[in-house]
C-alpha cells in the first residue's frame, strides 16, 4: 500500500514536471509548434492531450500541471497519514509484546538480568527503535521516488540515465565506510545508555543512603562519567553524519558535471533531452540524498534495534513454565520430596523433604545463607525445582499454572512494597470502592493492626503515601502491606522477615495478629528473631541448604544443640 502511494507520489510528480517541456518550447519565442519528440518516450503526454481533443496552449499545459500537482499532494497526504499509522502499529507491537514478556519472565533469569539494560530497553531504546523504523521507512519510500525519477529520466534519455546510475554507483564505495563507522558508534551509544540508566536507577533506590553517608557526590561523579562516554559517541556519531552531508552534494554535482560533458561533447546529445532529464535527475538525486541521509540515520539507530531483538529473545526464551492445572482453592498440602536447587553450579539446597498441610504455620530459622530465602522463592514457584518433587495438592509443580497458585499467595517481604498512591488503593490494589470492598478494606486494617492510624490521618484512607512510602514509619509501612495481603482472598501468606522493621511494641501487636491469623491461612515464616516462630506448628531448621531438624519449638530444644544454641544467639 505505502509502496503504491509512493510510486504514485512519484509518477505524477514526474508527469507534472514532464510538462515544463512544452512550457519552455512555448516560451522560447520562436513561435513554433511545440514538438513532443523533445520529451522522448513520455511524449505520449502531450500527444494525449491532443488526442482527447485539447489544444496545446499555455493554458491547457499550466491547467494539466497544476492537476497533476494537486493531485500529488492529495496522494502525499494518504502517504504522509498511512506511515503514521503503520509506525504506531509497530511500536505497539514492540512495546505489548515486550510488557507481556516481562510480566512472564522467569524469576530466575531477572535476578541475574541488568535492571538498567531493561529499563533503558524499554524506555530511551523504544523511541531509538522508532527512529530507526522511521528512516528505515523513509529511506525505502525515497528509493522508490529515485526509481520512479530514473526510469522517466530513462525514458527521457536513456544514455544520460546509465551514465549518472554508473556515476551514483561508484560513488557508493566512500559512502560505506561512513555507514560502517556510524553503525559500531550506534552499538556503543545503546551499551553507554544502559550503564547510565543502570546507575540512575541505583541512584534514585539507594538516594536515603547515599545522602545519609555524604557518598551522593560520589555516585554523581559515576553518573557524570557515564554521561560523559554517552556525549563522546554521540560526537562521533555527529562528525560522522555532518561529514556524510558535505560530501554528498559536491560528489553528487561531480557526477553530474562529468555526465553532462561526456554526453554533450562525446555523445552529441541532444540539450532538450538533457533538460528534460536533467529536471528528472534533479529530483532523482535529491531523493538519493535523502536516502542517504535516513539510511545513514537507520545505521546511527541500528544498534538499538539490534539490542532490542536480543531483549526480546533473551525475555522469549527465559518465559517461566506454566503447567495447564489451576490452583483455584488449598485444600490438603504443599510436599517437598528430595529437593535440591542449584545457582549456576552451587549446590544451594541439598535433599529438602517435608509437608505443609493446610493452614499449618511453618517457620523457616537458620543461619545467614543457610537457604531459606531460596526455599521460600522454590515454594512460592519464584524459582524452579532444581531436582526432586514438589507438589501442590498432589500436583506436580511443573503441571500447575504457577499464576493461578500465586494468585492464592500473599507476599510479605523484607522491604514492605508500597505504591505511591493512597492508603486505599495500595491495599484495595486500586478496586472500587464499593460498600463491599470499603468493609474488606477496613476488616484488613484492623487485622493488620493499622485501622486506627489510617482513621487518624486528616485524609483517612485516601492519604497519599508517597514514593516508597517515605511518608509513613518503616513498622506502617509493614503492617500496610501486611493488610494488602489480608484483603486479598488468599489461601498462604509468605512472610519474609516481615517483623524485622518494627519496634518492640508493633512486633508485639503484629505477633498477635499473626497469632490471629494462625489456623485461618497456611502461613510460612522466615524470621530471624525466634520469637516470632516460637508458637508455630513447625519449624524447619536449615543448615547449610539442608534440613538440620524439623518439629515444635519445644521437640527441637529437646533434640538439636545446634537449634538450642541459635535460640540462646538470639536471648530467648
Ligand atoms: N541469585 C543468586 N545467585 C547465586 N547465588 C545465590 C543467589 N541468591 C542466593 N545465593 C546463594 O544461596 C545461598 C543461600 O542464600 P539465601 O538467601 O537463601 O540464604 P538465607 O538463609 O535466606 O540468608 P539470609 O538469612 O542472610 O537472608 C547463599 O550462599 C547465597 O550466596
Amino acid at each position: 500500500m505505502s509502496v503504491a502511494l509512493s510510486l504514485l507520489v512519484g509518477v505524477l510528480d514526474g508527469f507534472g514536471l514532464a510538462m515544463f517541456l512544452p512550457l519552455l518550447q512555448m516560451v522560447d519565442g520562436s513561435g513554433a509548434e511545440v514538438s513532443s519528440e523533445e520529451m522522448g518516450k513520455l511524449s505520449f503526454l502531450v500527444e494525449g492531450l491532443r488526442t482527447v481533443g485539447l489544444d496545446i496552449s499555455l493554458q491547457t499545459v499550466l491547467m494539466v500541471m497544476l492537476v497533476f500537482f494537486v493531485l500529488k499532494g492529495v496522494m502525499k497526504f494518504f502517504e504522509g497519514y498511512y506511515k503514521v499509522i503503520l509506525q504506531q502499529v509497530f511500536i505497539r507491537q514492540i512495546r505489548f509484546t515486550n510488557i507481556d514478556l516481562l510480566s512472564g519472565y522467569d524469576y530466575k533469569s531477572f535476578v541475574s538480568s541488568d535492571s538498567g539494560k531493561i529499563q533503558n530497553t524499554l524506555s530511551g531504546e523504544v523511541e531509538r527503535v522508532m527512529q530507526a523504523y522511521r528512516s528505515y521507512f523513509s529511506a525505502f519510500q525515497s528509493g522508490i521516488l529515485v526509481a520512479v525519477y530514473m526510469f522517466l529520466a530513462f525514458m527521457s534519455n536513456a544514455q544520460f540515465a546509465i551514465l549518472v546510475m554508473i556515476g551514483g554507483g561508484l560513488t557508493n564505495f566512500i559512502f560505506s565506510k561512513f555507514y560502517k563507522k556510524t553503525k559500531i558508534q550506534s552499538k556503543n551509544l545503546t551499551l553507554e545508555s544502559h550503564s547510565f540508566q543502570g546507575l540512575l536507577i541505583q541512584k534514585v533506590a539507594n538516594f536515603k543512603y547515599l545522602k545519609a553517608s555524604g557518598l551522593i557526590r560520589n555516585f554523581g561523579y559515576k553518573l557524570k562519567s557515564s554521561i560523559a562516554h554517552i556525549e563522546e559517541v554521540q560526537r562521533k556519531l555527529g562528525m560522522l553524519a555532518s561529514a556524510l552531508v558535505a560530501i554528498r552534494e559536491p560528489i553528487v554535482m561531480l557526477v553530474v558535471v562529468a555526465v553532462i560533458l561526456i554526453q554533450m561533447k562525446l555523445l552529441g546529445g541532444s540539450l532538450g533531452l538533457i533538460i528534460l532529464s536533467l529536471l528528472f535527475f534533479y529530483r532523482a538525486l535529491t531523493f538519493l540524498m535523502a536516502v542517504q541521509n535516513h539510511w545513514n540515520t537507520f545505521l546511527s539507530v541500528s544498534g538499538s534495534l539490534d539490542n532490542m531483538t536480543e531483549f526480546t529473545n533473551d525475555l522469549a526464551v527465559n518465559q517461566e513454565h506454566q503447567g495447564t492445572k489451576s490452583v483455584n482453592s488449598f485444600n490438603q498440602s504443599l510436599r517437598l520430596n528430595g529437593l535440591d536447587f542449584f545457582y549456576n553450579q552451587e549446590q544451594v539446597l541439598k535433599n529438602v523433604s517435608f509437608t505443609i498441610s493446610k493452614n499449618e504455620t511453618i517457620a523457616l530459622v537458620g543461619e545467614s545463607g543457610s537457604g531459606k530465602t531460596t526455599l521460600m522463592n522454590v515454594l512460592c514457584g519464584l524459582l524452579p525445582v532444581g531436582r526432586g518433587m514438589y507438589e501442590v495438592d498432589g500436583v506436580d509443580r511443573k503441571d500447575i499454572n504457577m499464576l493461578s497458585f500465586q494468585k492464592r499467595i500473599g507476599y510479605i517481604t523484607q522491604e514492605p512494597v508500597i505504591f505511591n498512591d493512597t492508603v486505599f488503593n495500595n491495599i484495595t490494589f486500586w478496586d472500587e470502592p464499593t460498600e463491599a470492598n470499603i468493609q474488606r478494606f477496613e476488616n484488613a486494617l484492623k487485622l493488620a493492626a493499622i485501622f486506627d492510624f489510617v482513621m487518624e490521618l486528616p485524609e483517612k484512607q485516601n492519604a497519599p503515601l508517597g514514593h516508597n512510602g517515605v511518608m509513613v514509619s518503616g513498622g506502617q509501612k509493614q503492617r500496610i502491606s501486611i493488610a494488602r495481603e489480608l484483603y486479598k482472598e488468599v489461601d498462604f501468606l509468605f512472610m519474609d522477615e516481615a517483623t524485622s522493621a518494627l519496634d518492640s511494641e508493633t512486633e508485639k501487636s503484629i505477633q498477635e495478629n499473626i497469632n490471629l491469623l494462625k489456623g485461618k491461612y497456611t502461613i510460612i515464616i522466615i524470621a530471624h528473631r525466634l520469637s516470632t516462630v516460637k508458637d508455630a506448628d513447625k519449624i524447619v531448621y536449615l543448615k547449610n541448604g539442608a534440613i538440620e531438624s524439623i518439629g515444635t519449638f519445644d521437640r527441637l530444644r529437646e533434640t538439636s544443640s545446634r537449634f538450642n544454641k541459635l535460640v540462646e544467639m538470639n536471648n530467648l
